[in-house]
């Protein structure tokens, strides 16, 4: 299971389904430490996509590891107990600072528990009784196309996803 997580929260970080995270209106003027100054009235948020893909927070931040954060945590692993620690963050479910995936802080995401129970069990459902590979041909995902804020699929590839795009069979019953 801290495999699964570490490919879910991979997942996360490399195609989140938005670029940007924790819009906040601003109430009170404030200035940046750069003599910026942020008007009330304006909405503001983080490009956590930046975050995610900071050199300064991952070693190649640009490549798609499934075991990314399954490596960092055995950094954290206690030899004695077998447990990773409160500072490790590579949980799926975490919320944590180098990702911004669920927020962070006092607003970040309730719901992450639930979604991430919810996610894995649907993959273990597919896992366990579909057999997928790509279509003939195609050795890579397709690319992510982005829109504003947004992380959307390709426009050809939502009239084919049903048919082509993966190639789903499900495994006859033991
Ligand atoms: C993979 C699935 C999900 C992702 C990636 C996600 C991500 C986020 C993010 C980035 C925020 C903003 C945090 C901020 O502004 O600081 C947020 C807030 C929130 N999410 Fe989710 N979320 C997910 C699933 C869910 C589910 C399943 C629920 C409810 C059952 C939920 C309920 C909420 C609520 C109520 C807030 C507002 C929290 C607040 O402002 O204090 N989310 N979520």
């Amino acid at each position: 299971m801290t495999k699964l997580d570490s490919f879910l929260k991979e997942v996360l970080r490399c195609s989140n389904m938005v670029s940007a995270t924790i819009h906040r209106k601003v109430k009170k003027p404030f200035t940046l430490s750069n003599g910026q100054l942020i008007p009330s009235g304006v909405t503001i948020e983080i490009l956590s996509i930046c975050v995610s893909s900071d050199a300064g927070n991952f070693t190649h931040p640009d490549e798609f590891d499934a075991l990314r954060f399954y490596n960092i945590a055995q950094q954290y692993q206690d030899e004695k107990t077998g447990s990773y620690g409160p500072v490790s963050n590579t949980e799926f479910s975490a919320a944590d600072s180098r990702t911004l995936s669920f927020g962070y802080g006092r607003h970040a995401c309730p719901g992450r528990f639930l979604a991430s129970a919810e996610i894995k069990m649907i993959l273990g459902n597919i896992l366990t009784d579909y057999e997928i590979k790509l279509p003939a041909g195609v050795l890579e995902r397709y690319k992510n196309l982005s829109f504003g804020p947004y992380v959307v699929f390709p426009e050809s590839l939502e009239k084919d996803l049903d048919t082509e795009s993966f190639v789903v069979s499900q495994r006859a019953p033991n």
